[in-house]
């Protein structure tokens, strides 16, 4: 089949969204430069300065000075520049969506989502700065009052991946500029352009120029060499691979730096005999393909339990099969590219290797001809757990099903992981989903629903999952020092 072709009046205005963006906001002078290029066709559409470890030093030193007299200003004022920046974020959607989709692929619809769920954070921590942040506790046996407050921890390292560029760099710029930090910011190689609108957008809102540093660079172990080793960095938030991230943590352990950690995933789906068939599916279906699948929180292993397996299969097979595959600024496109021809090749080996040890291939399983990065909408039925793909994070839109017997077979396969990001249950008894759930060795868990994402949520993992939390009230905390003043009282307490 043909695969749609391109919106001609949305590939001029990506382009002229493009053209617009300000590549060298460090304006160092740095000659040197990399390429990125539009997934979907494999051509070049920016060259970003390549910064060195020497520049991002300067970067460092610039956010630091910002920061300090940042953490003087009131509550109130970073409140509000937050919401004048969600109000612009939002207004230059369209600009924003254009940039995503070009240097990362997925469909402008999509896209636009993201937009609305990265300023969502910015929205969510511009009412969070005002939350009150300190305790008050008596001495239990008398004789002082312990006063706690909290303060901007200092200036932070912001490092993000390619799948989400702008509501990773949201996550963490937002909270740290709301309770008074400065940060400098390394977004993915791959994905650089969406950081920098966000930044100048930022500015114009009323952050002070120098506060958010980005950094464009390819050469990511001398950055973050660099700036680990530099005392000035307080503190390192970290979305990545847990291999990246377990590098990190070794320099964070070196300079005892305060470290969050969002990694990889392998979330397991379980849906049980008592699921509603419907929901299930359609679940499965938003698990498993939203973002393409290059998602940490996709559902990688769909387990299903033996009795509605055949029925469930059918379902979610059907509903795949209605994917329409193409470039992301396609009318009617439901699936972009892939990041890059590395992934098309891991999948197209997930697939053989699968079949070879007796999976069922029940659709796809192919990268289409010619220019970009693409895969099909693919599904593989009971797959062996001797499988590559049984054991490994996709990151695609290859679906990877296998059946169970009953409840313990299903929750020791769901945990048999090193990773503990996101679970997923669907279950009519509530008792059951509750119970299922709570046995789990996941940080976030989805009950009847593909979806856990919510700026009003804590979201992180256990195991190799990571450390810390993002979103919600406790992702303001992880830019937060406490200090608590032992406060002499004349009783010894009553
Ligand atoms: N838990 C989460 O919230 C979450 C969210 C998105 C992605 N992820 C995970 O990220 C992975 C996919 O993203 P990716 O391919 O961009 O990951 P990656 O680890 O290759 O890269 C992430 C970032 O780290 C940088 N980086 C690479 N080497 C580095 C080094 N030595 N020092 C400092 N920075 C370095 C990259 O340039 C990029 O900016 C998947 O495993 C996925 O599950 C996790
Ligand atoms: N999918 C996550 C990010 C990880 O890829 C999210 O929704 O925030």
């Amino acid at each position: 089949m043909m695969p749609p072709s391109i919106d001609q009046q949305l590939l001029e205005r990506s382009e002229a969204a493009l053209a617009s963006v300000v590549l060298d906001r460090l304006d160092l002078g740095t000659t040197d430069t990399f390429e990125v290029r539009d997934p979907a066709t494999e051509r070049v559409i920016a060259t970003p300065p390549d910064h060195s470890a020497d520049d991002a030093l300067v970067a460092l030193d610039r956010a630091d000075r910002a920061g300090a007299a940042w953490a003087r200003t009131t509550a109130r004022h970073r409140s509000d520049v937050l919401h004048r920046a969600y109000g612009m974020l939002i207004e230059q959607r369209d600009r924003l969506a254009a940039v995503i989709t070009r240097e990362m692929g997925k469909p402008l619809a999509e896209a636009l989502g993201e937009v609305q769920y990265a300023a969502d954070y910015v929205r969510w921590y511009a009412e969070e700065a005002l939350r009150p942040a300190g305790g008050y506790r008596e001495n239990p046996v008398g004789g002082s009052t312990i006063l706690t407050t909290r303060g901007p921890i200092g200036t932070a390292l912001l490092i993000t991946p390619w799948n989400f560029p702008m509501a990773m760099a949201t996550r963490k710029i937002a909270p740290a500029i709301a309770v008074g930090c400065g940060a400098v910011v390394k977004p993915a190689a791959l994905t650089p352009i969406t950081t920098l609108v966000v930044a100048e957008i930022f500015v114009a809102a009323g952050v002070p120029e120098e506060l958010v540093q980005v950094v464009t660079t390819t050469r990511a172990g001398a950055f973050s060499e660099a700036l680990m080793a530099d005392p000035r960095v307080r503190k390192v938030s970290f979305t990545g691979s847990t291999g990246v991230g377990s590098v990190l943590l070794g320099q964070a352990a070196k300079h005892v730096i305060k470290s969050s950690m969002e990694l990889g995933g392998n979330a397991p789906l379980l849906v049980f005999d008592d699921a509603d068939l419907d929901r299930a599916v359609e679940g499965a279906v938003i698990a498993k393909l939203r973002n393409g699948g290059q998602s940490c929180v996709a559902a990688n292993r769909i387990l299903v339990q033996d009795g509605i397996a055949d029925a469930f299969v059918e379902g979610f097979t059907e509903r795949m099969r209605e994917t329409v595959l193409g470039n992301g600024l396609a009318e009617g496109v439901t699936l972009g590219p892939v990041i890059d021809d590395r992934a098309v090749a891991n999948f197209s080996r997930f697939v053989e290797d699968a079949v070879s040890r007796g999976a069922d291939l029940r659709l796809g399983g192919s990268a289409p001809e010619g220019d970009g990065h693409f895969f099909e909408a693919t599904v593989l039925d009971r797959v062996p757990e001797s499988a590559e793909i049984a054991q490994t994070e996709i990151f695609g839109p290859v679906a990877s099903i296998a059946r169970f017997r009953d409840e313990a077979d299903g929750i020791s396969r769901a945990n048999a992981t090193p990773f503990g990001l996101a679970s997923y249950v669907f279950s009519e008894n509530i008792d059951r989903a509750f119970d299922v759930a709570d046995r789990l060795d996941t940080g976030m868990v989805g009950i009847n629903q593909g979806i856990v994402s919510n700026v009003a949520a804590p979201f992180g993992g256990t195991k190799a999952s990571g450390l810390g939390r993002e979103g919600s009230s406790e992702g303001l905390e992880e830019y937060q020092e406490i200090r608590f003043y032992n406060l002499a009282r004349r009783s010894a307490g009553s």
